[in-house]
């Protein structure tokens, strides 16, 4: 296992003349996007949102010393004995505290009190001895085994401290968050908005699924695609359908796009004589950044900001768009909703096959990670042109190979991106549970 070796194989000069390198693009992005504003949510709906503010303890968790145990409550001094077995301490017990009421007494000299998990340590004791640790009657108890002082109790606040900042700002809040905001009494936290995206897609070509639709048409199916990928980064998608091929119908419907905070569409953005994106976009009144990027697929992208909104035109390849939605749109969504960092997850893994490529752009290859051995591992999915939408369908990760590599082998290191949380499989459970490689539907 190696590096992939850059000396041997990387160009001298940078090959991507006339091409806008992926990092350049996004750091224009970036800065052009705003992180929206705040607004108050219930619990629930805070999960997997991010926080936009801190959380500081109002008391202390728990709030009283009490036992980790069902037991008894004594004192540690009644039952230091020298051999408990052959001198068991018998003690007098005064009260029963199950969870949920306070002591109403305290524990003195030769008595003990009994206590069931959770509930508060009376006054007086300082240890609590587990129930099959002992015999007992409702009114005594006699005691084997000495414990240390202390022991079976958690004490006040050693979960959180009045005043303590528990959850920052910032943070895109889990279950355990949820949990621990209950704990705290905030019913309702403050999060950051969520940017509404409108999404077009352009071309005379297609037919929305609820359209009859005659032979010489294909299903837009990018609408689809981005609008589930802005709903897994945060965003709330809606569909404006599609434009048809005239600079008339995209400027009307990406007017009405407008409304939303970002304005996604697909195809129209390279060279073919009805490609008007560029054009419209100009028209109303972008500061436009028309790309060439150096990745592959997704050359061709517009980007700009429209009446304050960003507006992307992504390549109408489907998976072009996916991809340059993944490494463009995604981030400044996650941006707009508050997130500090916008990348996916990054794994380097052990390629298992070769490939090559020319020295001109980042290839962002559709790869299957797995685990053999504690080693990641990684091949493409197969057939990888851009209009090969089950690439991503059996994607788990993008493989991420830099502009200046020209050819890897297998054995070589490389990184990927993760798009699935999924537990890692080993290439054998992979195979079985997708039906890759094996009859499947
Ligand atoms: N002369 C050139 N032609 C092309 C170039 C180029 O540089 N010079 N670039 C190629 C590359 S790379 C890409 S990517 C595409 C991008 O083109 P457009 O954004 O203009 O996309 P369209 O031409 O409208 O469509 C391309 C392809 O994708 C299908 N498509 C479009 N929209 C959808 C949709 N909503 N759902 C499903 N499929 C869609 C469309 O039918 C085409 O097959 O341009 C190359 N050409
Ligand atoms: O950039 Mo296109 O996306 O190569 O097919």
């Amino acid at each position: 296992m190696h590096h992939i070796e850059m000396g041997a194989i990387v160009k001298a000069n940078d090959a991507t003349d006339g091409l806008t390198r992926l990092e350049e693009a996004q750091r224009i992005v970036l800065e052009a996007t705003p992180t929206l504003g705040l607004e108050k949510v219930s619990i629930l709906d805070a999960l997997g949102r991010v926080l936009g503010e801190d959380i500081v303890a109002e008391r202390d968790n728990p709030p009283w010393n009490n036992s980790a145990m069902d037991g008894f409550a004594v004192r540690w001094e009644d039952i230091k004995q020298e051999h408990a077995i052959e001198k068991p301490v018998t003690l007098k017990v005064i009260e029963d505290v199950p969870a949920g009421k306070m002591p109403t007494k305290s524990v003195g000299p030769g008595q003990a009190i009994r206590i069931m998990t959770g509930a508060p340590i009376p006054q007086g004791a300082d240890t609590v001895l587990k129930v099959e640790d002992t015999e007992h009657t409702p009114d005594s108890v006699r005691v084997f085994k000495p414990e240390p002082r202390g022991s079976n109790i958690r004490p006040q606040g050693e979960d959180v401290k009045k005043g303590e900042c528990i959850i920052a700002k910032g943070t895109q809040i889990r279950p355990g968050d949820a949990g621990m905001l209950a704990i705290l009494a905030k019913s309702f936290v403050f999060v950051y908005q969520r940017p509404r995206v409108a999404i077009l897609s352009t071309g005379d070509e297609l037919a929305d699924l609820d359209e009859r639709f005659s032979e010489e048409k294909i299903i837009n199916s990018n609408s689809y695609g981005i609008a589930a990928a802005v709903q897994e980064a945060g965003g709330i998608p809606f569909l404006l359908g599609i434009a048809r091929d005239t600079p008339e119908a995209l400027k009307e419907k990406m007017s009405h796009g407008l409304t939303a905070d970002v304005l996604v569409l697909s195809g129209g953005v390279s060279m073919g004589d009805y490609d008007f994106t560029k054009a419209v976009f100009r028209e109303l009144g972008a500061e436009m950044n028309f790309w060439k990027l150096a990745i592959r697929p997704g050359q061709p992208l517009a980007f700009g900001k429209i009446q304050g909104k960003l507006a992307f035109g992504l390549p109408g390849n489907p998976v072009s768009s996916m991809v340059t939605f993944e490494q463009l749109v995604r981030p400044a969504i996650l941006k707009m909703n508050g997130h500090r960092t916008y990348g996916r997850p990054l794994v380097q893994a052990v390629i298992q096959e070769k490939f090559s490529k020319r020295t001109d752009r980042r290839h962002f290859l559709r790869g299957v990670l797995t685990r053999e051995d504690g080693v990641f591992k990684v091949r493409t999915t197969g057939a990888q042109g851009s209009g090969i939408l089950t690439s991503m369908v059996k994607a788990n990760c993008l493989i991420d190979i830099p502009v200046e590599v020209e050819r890897v082998n297998p054995g070589d290191l490389v990184t990927v991106q993760l798009l699935s949380g999924e537990a890692w499989k080993t290439q054998a459970e992979h195979t079985h549970s997708t039906g890759h490689k094996t009859s499947c539907c």
